[in-house]
């Protein structure tokens, strides 16, 4: 048909084949072993949407040979394979002609089309074993990557690291249980060794500690893939939607003298040294009657207790002018704004130091870098941006150290899902080591939905190869 709103411009149409390197680097869509939708010729603009110069269509399935046929007007038998075409594009049923453009094609099967529904091509692609589904992830996470950070770790993901790791489990189980369940039913024929059981207890232990390890991530690939909560607390007026609005250089949020100007809460995105931030604004923290502004503080409160790192800002104006009653006080105000807990992930940031003589502010910022038990201080000015410098570089460093780097050490789980199957996959394993000794198929049942677990995440989970690892490893039936 001739869109009106995504206008295409040259068309590719690219015929999916069985196992040309190129196909499969242009497709990732070709045969299809099962599925119920394999049968039908999906098609789907694979560049972006909207206004542009060149446009790809992709088509597959077993009408695709009949649409290059009739909407590129070859009559005769079709152009080699892999080789472009510039043709005229014509309507199939009025030959109208819709475009000039490419059209190449890949060798395959041998017709109706519909358009692909979401993610379909990459469906294919999982459903022929080309992608496992934490690769398939990583490739979503790629196209909607908005930082640095976040395009090395999806890339890393859809490389297949993680794939891989999980996988290397995954086999690892499927042999202990099928040397468990081997144990079971041919131990009393003895076609089966003593020390199987010894050789599964070991790989369970390993796999086990290997997992926590994998679970310890602090977060860091969750945040790192859904952006870091940085959230701006403190006292009303101290300066908190100055400071954000200074962070981002746009006027985001309303900043007034009046006490209790914020009281919703601003969220804004932001790109930080190639990390995504989701830096957080709420209103100042104090009693109020006015249901609105409680209702605000008490979001505010709710924030801080969700935050991966909290930027405390205080009006150093406001401060005694002795520095160590200073710091006592710091000390009290904090307590009054966040957990104990919470106080780990802080930056107080001291703001309005142009309101302070100069000789207070430097006795103020030696006495902060000599205090125990406070968090790391920044003083500033968003009046007349001193200190903003170092204190950006200050907020980096936290990001940064928030989200690890991506490239570096063993792959990182990157979804809530991963974590929650993993944790499963852990609590099945213990599962197993209660029962080892006491009951074997309750043992076996452990190692079982440990295993079910794990493909919960890679998306393959199958019983045959258990069997095929029976007769394999203890030549059973020969
Ligand atoms: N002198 C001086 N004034 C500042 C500075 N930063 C903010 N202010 C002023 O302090 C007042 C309060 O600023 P806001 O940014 O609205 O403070 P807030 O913490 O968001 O206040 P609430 O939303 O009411 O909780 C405004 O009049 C600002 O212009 C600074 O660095 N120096
Ligand atoms: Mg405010």
């Amino acid at each position: 048909n001739k869109p009106t709103q995504n206008y295409i411009r040259p068309c590719y149409f690219l015929i999916p084949s069985r196992g040309t390197p190129l196909s499969r680097l242009l497709c990732n869509c070709d045969e299809v072993s099962a599925g119920l939708a394999s049968a039908d010729t999906i098609f789907a603009l694979s560049s972006g949407h909207g206004r542009c110069g060149v446009a790809v269509v992709r088509v597959s399935g077993p009408a695709s040979v009949t649409s290059l046929r009739s909407m590129a007007g070859l009559t005769g038998s079709l152009p080699p394979p892999r080789k472009a075409l510039l043709r005229s594009i014509t309507d199939p049923l009025t030959r109208e002609v819709l475009d000039r453009g490419l059209v190449l094609w890949f060798p395959g099967s041998v017709p109706g089309m519909r358009p692909a529904e979401a993610g379909e091509f990459t469906r294919r692609a999982f459903q022929a074993g080309k992608l496992g589904l934490t690769e398939v992830e990583g490739l979503g996470d790629l196209i909607h990557a908005e930082t640095e950070a976040q395009r090395r770790l999806a890339l890393r993901q859809m490389s297949g690291e993680l794939g891989h790791l999980y996988q290397d489990w995954s086999n690892k189980l499927k042999r202990c249980l099928a040397y468990v369940e081997a144990f079971i039913d041919f131990s009393e024929d003895e076609l089966i060794e003593d020390g199987v059981l010894n050789q599964v207890d070991r790989v369970v232990c390993n796999l086990q500690t290997e997992m926590e390890q994998h679970l310890k991530d602090k977060r860091k690939g969750e945040r790192l893939r859904s952006g870091v909560q940085v959230v701006i607390a403190g006292a009303t007026n101290a300066g908190k939607s100055s400071l954000l609005n200074s962070i981002c250089q746009r006027p985001a949020a309303i900043v007034s003298p009046i006490a209790g100007t914020t009281r919703d809460v601003v969220e804004t995105a932001l790109d930080i040294g190639g990390f995504p931030v989701l830096l957080i604004d709420t209103a100042g923290l104090r009693d109020s009657l006015d249901v609105v502004e409680r209702e605000g503080v008490r979001r505010a409160r709710e924030r801080v207790e969700q935050a991966d790192l909290t930027l405390v800002v205080v009006d150093c104006s406001n401060l005694p002018i002795d520095t160590q009653q200073a710091a006592a006080f710091l000390q009290e105000h904090l307590k009054s704004v966040m957990s104990t807990q919470k106080q780990n992930n802080c930056l107080l940031v001291l703001n309005k130091t142009d309101l302070l003589p100069e000789e207070q502010r430097q006795n103020l910022d030696m006495e902060l870098r000599q205090v125990s038990g406070l968090p790391p201080a920044c003083l500033i000015s968003c009046h007349s941006n001193e200190g903003l410098q170092d204190f950006l570089t200050a907020l980096h460093g936290n990001v940064k150290t928030l989200c690890g780097d991506p490239l570096s050490g063993a792959p990182t789980l990157t979804q809530a899902r991963h974590r929650t199957h993993l944790q499963q996959c852990a609590a099945a394993l213990a599962q197993y080591q209660r029962y080892r000794d006491t009951d074997l198929a309750l043992a076996a049942e452990g190692v079982r939905s440990a295993l079910t677990s794990l493909g919960r995440i890679t998306g393959r989970v199958g019983a045959e190869e258990i069997l095929d690892i029976i007769f394999k490893d203890f030549c059973i039936g020969k």
